[in-house]
């Protein structure tokens, strides 16, 4: 079984390497066969450049995507994907933050999750188990009140739909229209989760525990906020 890891990066110099580094220590400790698939947005930092580097020391099992710009989280989660199918024939398809808010340790009890059946697996901050830790009550309020709406108004019975720690089987990917999605940055989360949900896939909750970064800063502007409404919207009113 050949497991994928899609991670979108744009300005995470301090972090790719360290995070890199973690996964594949737990592919080997856990017997794991798997790939590392970086997606980054000519980061102004220097970042795609230093994913080059890795991708030569590792040799076959890191692959870089380099993009023209700053194009969205949610596209750059599609063209890892795509890649993960089409030129790595991945059985299961991870997609993780890079700013190491995500620990890659949770990975092992994804794939377990998986192999018991869900087809989807979302680690979730918002179970029992889940937490977050370093945000400020405003972040708080905001992540804890966009899930239940979104979960609400769709009729998703997610806890968390806006996280970007994810596991989705071939499957999934194979059978969704990507090209479909209108979402270009964070609401695009929100976004395949409706189509999973609408296409009966099943979906389960892996507990995390999210870390706010140490390094860099957060890419979710006011903007992105907008969006993820509007998007709730539109997906409700859509035939
Ligand atoms: N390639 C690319 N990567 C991007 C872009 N925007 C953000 N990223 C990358 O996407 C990841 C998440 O972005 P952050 O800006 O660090 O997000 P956050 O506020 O810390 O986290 C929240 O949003 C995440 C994404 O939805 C969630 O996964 C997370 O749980 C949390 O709610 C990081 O690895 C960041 O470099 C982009 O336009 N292009």
């Amino acid at each position: 079984m050949l497991v994928s890891v899609v991670i979108p990066t744009y300005n995470e110099k301090e972090n790719i390497s360290v995070l890199v580094n973690s996964l594949i220590q737990i592919f080997n400790s856990n017997n794991i066969n798997g790939n590392i698939v970086i997606v980054d947005d000519n980061s102004p930092d220097g970042t795609g450049e230093l994913a080059d580097e890795l991708a030569t020391n590792y040799k076959s099992q890191i692959h870089v995507i380099h993009r023209s710009g700053k194009l969205g989280i949610g596209t750059a989660h599609i063209a890892g994907f795509k890649y993960s199918l089409d030129n790595l024939n991945a059985d299961l398809i991870f997609s993780m933050d890079s700013d190491l808010s995500h620990n890659p340790e949770y990975l092992p009890e994804f794939v377990k999750l998986s192999n018991q059946g869900y087809e989807i697996v979302v680690g979730s901050r918002y179970v029992k188990g889940g937490g977050v830790k370093n945000w400020g009550l405003h972040r708080r309020i905001m992540s804890k009140g966009a899930n239940m709406l979104a979960s609400t108004i769709l009729g998703i019975k997610v806890k968390d739909m806006t996280t970007g720690y994810r596991c989705y089987s071939k499957n999934v990917l194979q059978k969704l229209d990507l090209d479909a999605i209108k979402s270009d940055g964070y609401s695009f989360l929100e976004e395949i989760l409706y189509y999973c949900k609408k296409g009966g896939f099943s979906i389960g909750e892996n507990p995390i525990v999210f870390v706010d970064r140490t390094h860099g800063s957060s890419k979710l502007s006011k903007n992105e906020m907008v969006k993820f409404f509007m998007t709730i919207i539109r997906l409700r009113f859509k035939n």
